[in-house]
């Protein structure tokens, strides 16, 4: 049987969880929650995704065309979990219906920390998300900053890392941003990201610096980390390589120096959307001087966390024990790697 989930939030995040709920073997997607009718609703309904809303607000969404499958309390009672993926702040709200009915709940990484038992990241902390019934899978640039660090302490060893965050100024379906200036975010060390790491390495010795720049793309980081022993390109590029989640780009060769030309190629690819789940390294920026190491990678923000929701999802209803177990699933389905 498959473990029915909800989704509670449904816009740049939440119809791409939903979409990859949909594709999951093990997992089956009860429906979505909207409160008002807009675009997004229209296409989910055509996908013949179930729709849910306020009770009392069945006939606004009617006069738009769609028809609802139920209440939102309908919805809640059929599943077990809820992927509450509502814009940052409005999911701790959110969770007194959860705590209330008795249903776990995924959160996103605009949530703080303690909305959660446990801040998620697969490739570092799997088997501490397993069974509980909070989660957070954190923000994306925390994501891949902890992709990257904890396979590289496995192989390797990191003693310590320092990043420069560039950051997107909105996602493309926002008409938001800064124009023509690059803002400190926020303007003193460290910024969120570094904290929010440490909500899943308390240890580790870690500073970070955001930037905000006119770009709707990707982000883009460049890490510095001081590994425990020497160590080489080739075997950085092998430790990167073993997991699907990071791609190491032969950035020079293949002509792709920009984020610009990294979506072009995965447009060209099939991507739906351009989403790009993975860490995308250029190899030609990686620099090793015995125990320092400088990467650099860039980081699509609308879709790296959902191979990490999709994982959370087993962890907390114990449908896979280990990140491999996991990852198998989910990399295969959501083609995360390009296996295929
Ligand atoms: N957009 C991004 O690049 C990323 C966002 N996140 C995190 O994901 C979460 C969601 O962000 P986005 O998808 O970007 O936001 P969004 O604004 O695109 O979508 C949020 C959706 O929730 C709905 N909503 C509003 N109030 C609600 C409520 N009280 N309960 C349920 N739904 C409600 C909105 O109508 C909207 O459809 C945030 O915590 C954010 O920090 C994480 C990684 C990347
Ligand atoms: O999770 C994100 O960024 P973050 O890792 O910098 O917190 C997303 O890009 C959301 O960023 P936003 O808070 O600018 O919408």
């Amino acid at each position: 049987m498959k473990a029915p989930v909800a989704v509670n939030g449904y816009g740049t995040i939440g119809k791409r969880v939903a979409e990859a709920i949909r594709q999951m073997p093990d997992l089956e997607l009860k429906g979505i929650v909207k409160y008002t009718p807009d675009y997004s609703v229209l296409v989910a309904y055509r996908q013949g995704i179930p729709i849910y809303v306020p009770k009392g607000k069945e006939g606004v969404f009617e006069e738009v065309g769609v028809k609802p499958s139920g209440t939102v309390d309908e919805l809640f009672g059929s599943v077990s979990l809820v992927v509450d993926a509502s814009p940052g702040g409005k999911g701790a709200q959110n969770k007194r219906v959860y705590v209330e009915r008795g249903l776990s709940a995924l959160f996103e990484g605009g949530e703080s920390p303690d909305v959660a038992e446990v801040s998620f990241s697969t490739l570092c902390n799997y088997r501490q998300a397993l069974g509980k019934k909070y989660i957070r899978v954190v923000s994306c640039n925390t994501t891949a900053l902890l992709r990257l660090i904890c396979l590289l302490d496995r192989h390797i060893g990191v003693r310590k890392a320092r990043a420069v965050i560039v950051r997107r100024a909105s996602d493309p379906k926002e008409d938001k941003g800064i124009v023509n200036t690059v803002k400190l975010d926020p303007p003193s060390i460290p910024s969120h990201h570094a904290i929010d790491v440490k909500t899943v390495l308390p240890d580790l010795d870690i500073e970070t610096v955001a930037l905000i720049v006119p770009t709707t793309l990707m982000h883009v980081h460049v890490v510095h980390i001081q590994t425990k022993r020497s160590t080489s390109i080739d075997e950085v590029v092998e430790t990167l390589s073993s997991t699907p989640r990071i791609v190491v780009l032969e950035g020079a060769k293949i002509g792709i120096d920009s984020t610009s030309k990294i979506v072009e190629f995965a447009r060209d690819l099939g991507r739906k959307r351009y989403d790009i789940y993975e860490n995308v390294v250029w190899r030609d920026m990686i620099k090793v001087n015995g125990d320092e190491l400088t990467i650099v990678q860039a980081v699509h923000q609308e879709a790296i966390v959902i191979p990490e929701n999709i994982d959370a999802i087993r962890a907390a209803l114990r449908l896979a024990e280990s990140a491999e177990e996991t990852m198998r699933v989910t990399d295969k389905v959501l083609n995360v790697g390009l296996q295929r």
